[in-house]
């Protein structure tokens, strides 16, 4: 008997050794896929919306390809979706593909879980959401989660609610010298009550003009006035009344993000509603990183020696020295106690992450 011959099943079983040749079954449908935007995650389901802003726009829901299975989805992802992508009742696509993020917003270690995790994807826009009282506002928070912002390359924007109860001024004087857009939140006439404030209109269209075009994460402790804005800026005839449908749930009965439609918005429009993260994953984020936010103080740190963290000038930092010299302008003193104040904020969460023992945590504000 003659030795059998090689045909091309014989080739195809061969082992890769590099093994990344895709699945062939798997390309041809791939081809087919449509683009969804991720709506909501919840227990294991992936809703999203196909077809945005056209006439064919709907909810789709989906579950992961296995090959996703240790990949986190986020709402603001836009993904890839094969198999049956109609949306009609009782349908689940495959999700098989994640598109590329243009930004990603980690949420910090806690407790509960010692790792980083990515909580919204594709975000333009962090809107911080504080009140002038009940509750009092704190820099803390708010330090924090413009950090947060500049090193995800997102831009912030601080609301201020609540101005019909205390004057938000003297908390606003902390960041005066930051290039910061501020709107500034109230109840309209029928205010005194705290029950269903009736916001001021004027300010939900200058927040609603902010938030028009752009995919805009709200983020706020708890109390502050963040689902009263959402209710005034939202269309719940969209999306999220289809959400609440396909998951059963109401929105605040989940702890994960949640992607609603900006009412009146242009295409794209969309807030991202976060009732889980309180606090951000700083451990990363490094000095040279937050400078990159101040471009009027960046051309001073040239001179600084190599690694530079910006912290003293007894350290050889020569940012005190150029602002001293007028090289940011007259602002530059303020500009740098400002970036010196933030950049305390991202040390402080590095030490945190450290405490909480995550593995290979960095130390203290490396330099890239
Ligand atoms: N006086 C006044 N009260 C407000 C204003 N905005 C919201 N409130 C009230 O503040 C309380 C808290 O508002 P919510 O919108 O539920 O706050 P939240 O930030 O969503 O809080 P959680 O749902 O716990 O996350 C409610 O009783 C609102 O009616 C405002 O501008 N002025
Ligand atoms: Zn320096």
């Amino acid at each position: 008997m003659s030795g059998r011959e090689w045909d091309e099943s014989d080739v195809r079983i061969r082992p890769n050794k590099r093994g990344t040749r895709p699945r062939t079954k798997d390309r041809p449908e791939h081809r087919d896929a449509v683009v969804g935007r991720i709506v909501t995650v919840d227990r294991g389901r992936y809703t999203t919306v196909v077809d945005e802003d056209t006439a064919d726009e709907r909810v789709v829901i989906a579950a992961r390809a296995r090959e996703l299975r240790r990949t986190a989805i986020v709402p603001g992802d836009e993904v890839d979706l094969v198999g049956d992508v109609s949306g009609t009742a009782d349908t689940l696509a495959r999700l098989v593909r994640i598109r590329d993020r243009r930004t990603v917003l980690r949420r910090s270690a806690d407790d509960t879980d010692p790792v980083e995790r990515v909580v919204v994807a594709n975000a333009d826009q962090l809107v911080i959401v504080t009140a002038a009282a009940r509750p009092e506002p704190r820099t803390g928070f708010v330090d924090r989660a413009l950090v947060a912002a500049y090193d995800a390359g997102i831009a912030p924007l601080l609301c201020l609610t609540k101005a019909d109860l205390a004057d938000p001024a003297p908390f606003l004087a902390n960041y005066a010298h930051l290039d910061l857009p501020v709107v500034i939140s109230r109840a309209g006439s029928a205010a005194g009550e705290e029950d269903d404030a009736a916001l001021d209109p004027e300010a939900i269209e200058a927040l609603r003009r902010r938030l028009d075009g752009r995919i805009s994460v709200l983020i706020g402790h708890s109390g502050v006035g963040k689902s009263t804005l959402v209710n005034a800026l939202s269309d719940a005839g969209r999306a999220t009344g289809t959400v609440n449908d396909v998951t059963g749930r109401g929105r605040h009965t989940s702890s994960s993000a949640l992607a609603i439609r900006l009412a009146d918005g242009a295409a794209g429009s969309w807030i991202i509603d976060t009732p889980g993260i309180r606090s951000f994953g700083l451990a990363h984020v490094s000095a040279d990183t937050l400078l990159r936010a101040f471009d009027d103080l960046e051309p001073g740190a040239e001179q600084c020696p190599r690694g530079c963290e910006h912290r003293s000038p007894d350290d050889g930092c020569e940012l005190d020295g150029w602002v001293a010299d007028g090289g940011a302008g007259p602002a530059g003193p303020a500009r740098l106690a400002s970036f010196r104040r933030l950049l305390g904020v991202g040390a402080d969460a590095a030490a945190a992450q450290k405490e909480l023992g995550a593995a290979e945590a960095p130390g203290p504000l490396p330099s890239r």
